[in-house]
């Protein structure tokens, strides 16, 4: 295997984890080599005029890795950081996340490089709306399906689906999920990744034998991901000590109250003004002394320089890709479980299929039904991936991608499709 180095692009994890788990299995290396490439790029500009009569021009792609097994999947990032190998390396993770969920959709990703919090509402339009006409062509509810990620929410994705269908001359919900209800989003998928999340997180701590009653947690972020999860963990009887946003967190020994604590949705970057005893940074978030981290905001917050400084006995990965490569074998040598992204934040795609069944069918399904059906689909696959996990010697993620794998692999070959 390649040495890690600790600037590592999420390409570069993304490649890394995926040679680390097929060494596990029989798997043709072509079919390896080929999985550690995107299918397909798009790159584009989108001009935006500004209120103040200024045009700015932002990139935005979208990277299509892998569609053995169904149509492209995956979110849509609006962030000051995105670039074409992040949005590749995260399409990755997508292939790999519907696989071991056993949806029948491939992977992809995108976004555009801009900060959203310097765009006005009508800003943000202007640009979801040029970004769509632009890549119109590569997507399609049969061909790629946009759905949120960093940045983006529904309203985003409700402009999405109209500038798409304005185009089409005709209403086509299915081109994308994570839409409000009212346009034919799913009820609960909003709040689906966050769900997942708490699922996994109460799962890993049965299976490591401790009470959730007596369970300390703390959450990086206070997002769609981090809010949801924490307020879940916290109805079901976790203590959640501390949460954040891009500015720090506050921490309670005793619990806060996370239903109080405004969302990233509901007014961004109003944790800290939540009273609590105590303030910390991010960094010191990570490193309490608690039974359950689970980093649900950014990538690489979990490195070398303080993997071993964490406290935490379980992390249960909510952003996508928080730890890298030298992070994770430190992690492996202590022994601290890592329950990963492509397992743990699952369910933002699980319902996104829910939602794409829906809008196919023009049926829509209650809050009961999608809650209950991502909690079977949530613990049929982390059976699968706890079965290989007591089967052989690996960690969590080796076993979680030796699901997936398998899968994606065995359709290669049964299609034939190669190279
Ligand atoms: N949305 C989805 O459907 C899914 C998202 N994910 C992943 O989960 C992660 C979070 O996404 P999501 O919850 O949607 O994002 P949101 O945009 O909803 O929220 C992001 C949160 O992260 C905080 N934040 C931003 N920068 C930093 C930083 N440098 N340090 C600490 N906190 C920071 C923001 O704080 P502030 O309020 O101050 O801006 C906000 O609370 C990403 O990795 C995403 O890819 C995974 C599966 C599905
Ligand atoms: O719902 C989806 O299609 C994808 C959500 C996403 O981007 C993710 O799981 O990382």
């Amino acid at each position: 295997m390649e040495e890690p180095t600790e600037e590592e692009s999420a390409l570069e994890t993304a490649r890394r984890q995926l040679q680390h788990a097929a060494d596990h299995l029989n798997i043709d290396q072509h079919i390896v080599e080929r999985l550690k490439h995107p299918k397909k790029v798009q790159e584009v500009t989108v001009p935006v005029e500004r209120e103040n009569g200024d045009v700015e021009v932002y990139t935005g792609y979208r990277a299509q890795h892998d569609s053995v097994r169904g149509p492209f999947k995956g979110g849509l990032r609006y962030h000051p950081e995105v670039t074409r190998e992040e949005c590749v390396g995260l399409g990755m993770w997508m292939t790999w996340k519907c696989a071991v969920m056993d949806i029948p959709f491939g992977g992809a990703k995108g976004g555009i490089a801009v900060n959203p919090k310097d765009l006005t509402a009508d800003e943000k339009e202007q640009l979801t709306r040029r970004f769509t006409d632009e890549i119109r062509s590569v997507i399609g509810p049969t061909k790629d399906i946009p759905a949120p990620d960093m940045g983006t929410d529904p309203q985003t994705m409700a402009w999405l689906m109209d500038a798409y269908s304005i185009q089409e001359g005709e209403t086509i919900p299915g081109v994308v999920t994570g839409k409000p209800p009212i346009v034919g989003g799913s009820k609960g998928r909003d709040g689906a990744p966050g769900r997942s999340v708490a699922i996994i997180a109460r799962e890993a701590i049965d299976y490591y034998d401790k009470d959730i009653m007596e369970t300390d947690v703390a959450v990086q972020g206070y997002g769609s991901v981090a809010s949801n999860a924490a307020r879940l963990l916290d109805d079901w009887g976790a203590t959640v000590v501390a949460v954040s946003d891009v500015n720090g967190g506050v921490y309670d020994a005793n619990g806060l109250d996370t239903h109080a604590i405004p969302s990233h949705h509901e007014e961004p970057e109003a944790v800290m003004d939540h009273e609590a005893p105590k303030t910390v940074s991010n960094e010191e978030l990570l490193e309490l002394d608690v039974d359950v981290v689970i980093p649900a905001a950014i990538g690489n917050v979990l490195t070398a320089d303080n993997a071993n400084d964490i406290s935490a006995e379980i992390i249960i990965e909510g952003a996508n890709g928080p730890t890298t490569t030298a992070a994770s074998e430190i992690f492996a040598e202590r022994d601290i479980p890592v329950i990963p992204d492509i397992l743990a934040n699952a369910g933002g795609v699980t319902v996104s299929y829910f939602e794409w069944l829906q809008d196919i069918n023009r049926r829509s399904w209650s809050l009961e039904r999608v809650n209950d059906e991502l909690e079977k689909e949530m613990l049929a696959a982390w059976s699968d991936v706890r079965e290989e996990f007591d089967t052989r010697d690996v960690t969590w993620r080796d076993a979680a991608y030796i699901v997936a794998l398998s899968r994606i692999a065995e359709a290669h070959e049964i299609r034939g499709l190669w190279p």
